[in-house]
């Protein structure tokens, strides 16, 4: 299996508390993007303890209470499937506070998080606070949820965005890579991708690929798989007959969202 695939770890950590994934520079070849999914039966609680890193907090699915120890926003969450394809709330922490998160329902949450040393004020990101974009046309179409995009200053180097690819579509292209420092033309971000398909027994396949092919790693990702990408180009192909969602987190060491489409397949981009 690709050292970039992750399958869910399931990892029990009390009654009715489960770690799902858990992507952390200790465990995985990102320095700037951290990962975790965590799955409560409702009254459970997870705490996490937050250093030199911030947090953005996804309620995935169903209805949650996050305090970062001075505020406290209950009963947050919108959704029982990610795909309904409707926006849901997160809340946003910067370093330094310990996060508790309550369940009310069952709940599957994520937890995003890149290097921060900037304290930032809590945020709860609503819903309808979410920039929601049509993004491409013909079999390349997607809805895209923007959380913590560059255009919204709240954090430090994070940026979250949720997507959602019809069935027998293309996301993530024409491809595109992120992995210079090289402002204005390129920035240099790292990236996680959390998928879910619709029916769940579905897969999409995911390609990360360097210019220079020294990465070239094609992968087949099932649901609530994580896919790693260090650098490269990322593009995500979804089956007949299935939906894609993901959920991208993107850290680096400026916060601004500046890709390079690979030129050989820019054309699919300007088509009538
Ligand atoms: O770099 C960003 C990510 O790869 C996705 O958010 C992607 O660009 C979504 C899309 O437009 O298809």
């Amino acid at each position: 299996m690709s050292h970039l695939l992750r399958k869910p770890e399931n990892n029990k950590l009390a009654d009715g508390v489960t770690l799902v994934h858990e992507v952390t520079e200790e465990n995985s070849d990102l320095h700037y993007v951290g990962f975790k999914v965590v799955d409560l039966e409702p009254n459970t609680s997870y705490d996490e303890k937050l250093t030199n890193l911030e947090l953005c907090v996804v309620a995935l699915t169903g209805k949650i209470t996050v305090t970062d120890g001075y505020q406290s926003f209950s009963d947050i969450g919108t959704r029982e499937s990610v795909f309904e394809r409707k926006p849901t709330d997160s809340v946003y922490v910067s370093h330094n506070k310990t996060v508790t998160i309550t369940a009310n329902t069952k709940a599957r949450v994520a937890l995003c998080f890149a290097p921060s040393d900037k304290e930032l004020p809590t945020k709860l990101i609503k819903a309808e606070d979410n920039g929601v974009e049509h993004r491409g046309k013909y079999n390349n179409k997607r809805q895209v949820h923007n959380i913590l995009p560059d255009s919204d200053p709240s954090a430090n180097s994070l940026l979250v965005v949720e997507v959602f690819t019809e069935t027998a579509n293309w996301s993530s292209y024409p491809p595109h890579k992120h992995d210079q420092d090289n402002l204005p033309n390129e920035s240099f971000l790292e990236e996680s991708y959390y998928h879910e398909m619709d029916p769940p027994q579905g897969f999409v396949f995911q390609r990360v690929y360097t210019e220079d092919r020294s990465l070239d790693e094609t992968m087949a990702v099932e649901n609530a798989n994580v896919v790693l990408v260090p650098k490269g180009y990322h593009p995500v192909g979804v089956p007949d007959g299935y939906a894609s969602y993901y959920l991208n987190v993107m850290a680096g060491p400026e916060r601004i969202w500046k890709f390079h489409n690979e030129k050989d397949h820019e054309w699919i981009i300007d088509r009538d």
